[in-house]
């Protein structure tokens, strides 16, 4: 079952409103990680989201999977609200609607990869079929290495494994946080052509964290996160221009923080080229 093309599904896979987590530093001062962030992402689109350091975009992504409960404000994920489930419905709705794939691959090293695939559906008390398994790992390019315990694969293909673990269950949305983080420049490429492969070919939402601009340079769209709030994105953008984007934001927020690109330019326009969109009424509204 594809849950990003069901019938009648929403064309918004995610969906934040206003959402705001704060957290208390070691002085018990209040620390706004995300300080209201509106944004949606369209079903069948692959988001990357960059910012400088503590720019709130790994909270981002949490609060997203419902790994994270936002202070306030709401989240939406395949057209289901996740503000206000109890842990038990989060829990069941995550494993069904979610993937996520993070910096570490996280493998279990005696079990095989197509073991390592079946383990979230075991543990949610599910008997995979093979055939189950053995797609995932073929739609991530290692059918013929199912067998293959992590210590006898290289970085990339477990990267792979992974990502063939989070995609078993058909999750709306496929998030992940520095995915190439830990993987070098050539493996980093083949894993991002992989995802944009997802995207295009199976319409896989997915939105992903980076530091680096030509991965997100894969993306359709880069929205930068500034002092927890969406600063400005680019739609289709080569790295060069993410790389640039972000020293501007940068040297922005080295100067005075989100507040002092309230005034950014919005121009949400095509999705070719290099179109800068701002949010700058509600980044306004809340950094007033
Ligand atoms: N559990 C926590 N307790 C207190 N403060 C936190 C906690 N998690 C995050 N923060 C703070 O919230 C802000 C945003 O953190 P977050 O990790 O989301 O940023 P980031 O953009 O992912 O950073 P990086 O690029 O360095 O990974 C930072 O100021 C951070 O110190």
């Amino acid at each position: 079952m594809d849950k990003t093309r069901a019938p009648g599904a929403s064309p918004t896979a995610v969906r934040l409103t206003a959402v705001r987590r704060l957290y208390r530093d070691a002085a018990r001062q209040e620390v706004a990680a995300l300080a209201g962030v509106d944004l949606a992402v369209r079903a069948g689109t692959f988001v990357a989201v960059m910012g400088p350091s503590g720019s709130g975009k790994s909270t981002l992504l949490q609060c997203a999977a419902g790994l994270d409960r936002p202070t306030s404000g709401s989240v939406e994920v395949g057209g289901t609200e996740l503000t206000g489930l109890s842990e038990r419905r989060l829990t069941l709705l995550r494993r069904d609607l979610i993937g996520f794939v993070f910096q570490a691959f996280n493998l279990i090293p005696s079990l095989t990869a197509a073991q390592n695939v079946a383990l979230p559906l075991r543990l949610a008390g599910r008997r995979p079929s093979r055939t189950e398994v053995r797609d995932a790992l073929a739609r991530v390019g290692l059918a013929d290495r199912a067998r293959h315990r992590p210590g006898e694969l290289s970085g990339g293909q477990q990267q792979r494994v992974a990502l063939a673990r989070a995609l078993v269950s058909h999750p709306a949305v496929l998030f992940g946080d520095e995915p190439t983080g830990a993987l070098d420049t050539g493996t980093s490429r083949q894993v991002l052509a992989l995802l944009r492969g997802l995207v295009d070919g199976e319409g896989q939402t997915t939105v992903m964290v980076t530091h680096d601009p030509v991965a997100a340079s894969y993306a359709d769209r880069v929205v930068f996160l500034v002092d927890g709030l969406v600063a400005s994105e680019l739609h289709a953008p080569g790295a060069g221009a993410v790389a640039e984007r972000m020293a501007e934001l940068e040297s922005g927020a080295l100067r005075g923080g989100a507040g002092a690109r309230a005034a950014d330019t919005t121009d949400s326009g095509t999705a070719a080229g290099a179109g800068i969109a701002t949010r700058t009424a509600a980044n306004a509204e809340v950094t007033a």
